[in-house]
């Protein structure tokens, strides 16, 4: 049983190895080499076909699951707990600009030119560098010499997932650092009050307050939301809602919308529709900067609308016919999310539709829709630990969480929503409602 259960996984990778060149080579393109610094042909999710998604969710999954399997139990956890070396490491390489250092230069760039360059000491520069080229992070192309990888180049100064990498390792971790001190905590871990989490245990105050306070991580988080967006398929959005079948004129608010880059991706795609983002007073400055850059005829011909709004203490703009909230809910306890969805209510009229874009984790126990092929977890494991790691951040950051169909589907009925659909977006679906 034991040799079949390992034979079995390493079956699927081989498997799974062959679906991935036959994909390639079907599409007539190179297979991916980590060395390399080109943008693969499916690097961005959604360019990746569904057979290409399942062959490398089931490669991670029963690779992790096979090491877990045979390696030494104290080595497998020693390393996944100095795991907290490697968004250490990641900040040190966007903060210092190691990637933009090593751009064009296939050949490497020895560490002491870049710590010249970069204003760090040489000797800690390399000992990081090396810490990451071991987890495939840059190739350290001769001794202390590094030169980017396919990896690497999402670091670039010029690639929003640096932004995402940065949050993260910072005002993310450090609250992190302190999150089992809260859950073991007798009154902050069983709380839901903002002022009881990790985040505020670690920084003195809500994420939010403190993006209302410090501009430049203020920046670098709206950076992350659109990095977090182009890794869990920013491309999709157009794709999960029938938007192109929406009247000429719709108007879609995107309620918390950010610098509202996921509607910037609609009007491209469908020019026929118009937006409105609404955010806090110094989101929308940002917001403002961003189109200004990516659309500025949208903004011009008023195609797109930016406002301030917040949405703790008012509705949003009643002239929408879409209110879009992505990623919003998921910041907030249920009580204050059911704050918000009223607010959004009572702007609303009766042929108006709630648009709620959210991840909808599966239980690990049956593996809800993902049906992971035998001996794999249900739900892919490892494939898809980043989703219930985000659960954990909004654990950390809010006391607020990811929720399942059936959570949001009763959020919805207790603002005065009923639900309609959920659109599948792989990761991500967008749930549509209608008033009630
Ligand atoms: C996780 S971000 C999501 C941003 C965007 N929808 C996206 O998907 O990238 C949550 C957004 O809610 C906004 N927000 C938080 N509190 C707010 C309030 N009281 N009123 C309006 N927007 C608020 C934040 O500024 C932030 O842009």
């Amino acid at each position: 049983m034991a040799l079949l259960h390992i034979t079995r996984l390493s079956e699927l990778i081989s498997q799974s190895v062959s679906a991935v060149c036959n994909e390639y080579r079907t599409a007539g393109q190179d297979l991916p080499v980590l060395h390399s610094t080109n943008v693969g042909p499916f690097d961005a999710p959604e360019k990746t076909s569904e057979t290409l998604q399942t062959a490398i969710k089931t490669i991670e999954a029963a690779c992790a699951q096979l090491c877990a399997t045979i390696a030494n139990p104290g080595h497998v956890i020693t390393n996944k707990v100095y795991n907290y070396f490697e968004p250490a490491c990641l900040r040190v390489a966007t903060e210092a600009k190691i990637s933009d250092l090593l751009l064009d230069k296939p050949e490497g760039v020895h560490v002491g030119e870049l710590g010249a360059k970069s204003n760090r000491d040489p000797d800690k520069l390399s000992r990081i560098l090396r810490a990451l080229a071991t987890n495939h992070v840059y190739t350290e192309v001769s001794p202390n010499v590094f030169a980017n990888n396919r990896l690497s180049m999402k670091l670039l100064s010029s690639d929003p997932v640096s932004g995402l990498v940065e949050h993260m390792s910072d005002e993310a971790m450090k609250s992190t650092a302190v999150l089992a001190d809260q859950v073991a905590d007798p009154k902050a871990g069983f709380s839901v009050q903002v002022e009881d989490t990790a985040f505020y245990k670690a920084h003195g105050m809500s994420v939010f307050e403190m993006y209302a306070k410090d501009k430049l991580r203020a920046e670098r988080f709206n950076q992350a939301m659109v990095g977090w967006a182009q890794v869990t398929g920013r491309g999709m959005v157009p794709k999960i809602y029938p938007w192109a079948d929406l009247p000429k004129g719709t108007t879609v608010v995107d309620v918390g919308g950010g610098n509202g880059h996921a509607v910037l991706d609609i009007i491209k795609a469908f020019p026929h529709l118009k937006v409105i983002v609404q955010d806090t007073p110094a989101v929308i400055a940002d917001a403002l900067k961003f189109w200004q850059k990516e659309n500025p005829d949208a903004i011009t011909k008023g195609q797109a609308i930016l406002q301030p709004v917040n949405f703790l203490e008012e509705p949003p703009v009643s002239d929408g016919d879409i209110y879009y909230l992505r990623h919003v809910v998921h910041d907030w306890s249920f009580d204050m999310a059911i704050n918000i969805l009223s607010n959004v209510r009572r702007a609303m009229q009766p042929n108006d539709r709630l648009l709620i874009h959210e991840f909808v984790p599966q239980p690990i126990v049956d593996g809800g829709t993902a049906k992971a092929p035998e001996p794999l977890l249900p739900n892919y494991g490892a494939a898809l630990k980043r989703l219930y790691f985000q659960d954990l951040n909004m654990m950390q950051f809010f006391y607020s969480k990811e929720r399942t169909l059936d959570e949001f589907m009763n959020m919805g009925d207790t603002a005065g929503f009923e639900f309609v659909k959920l659109w599948d977006g792989g990761e991500a679906g967008i749930m549509e409602f209608i008033p009630k």
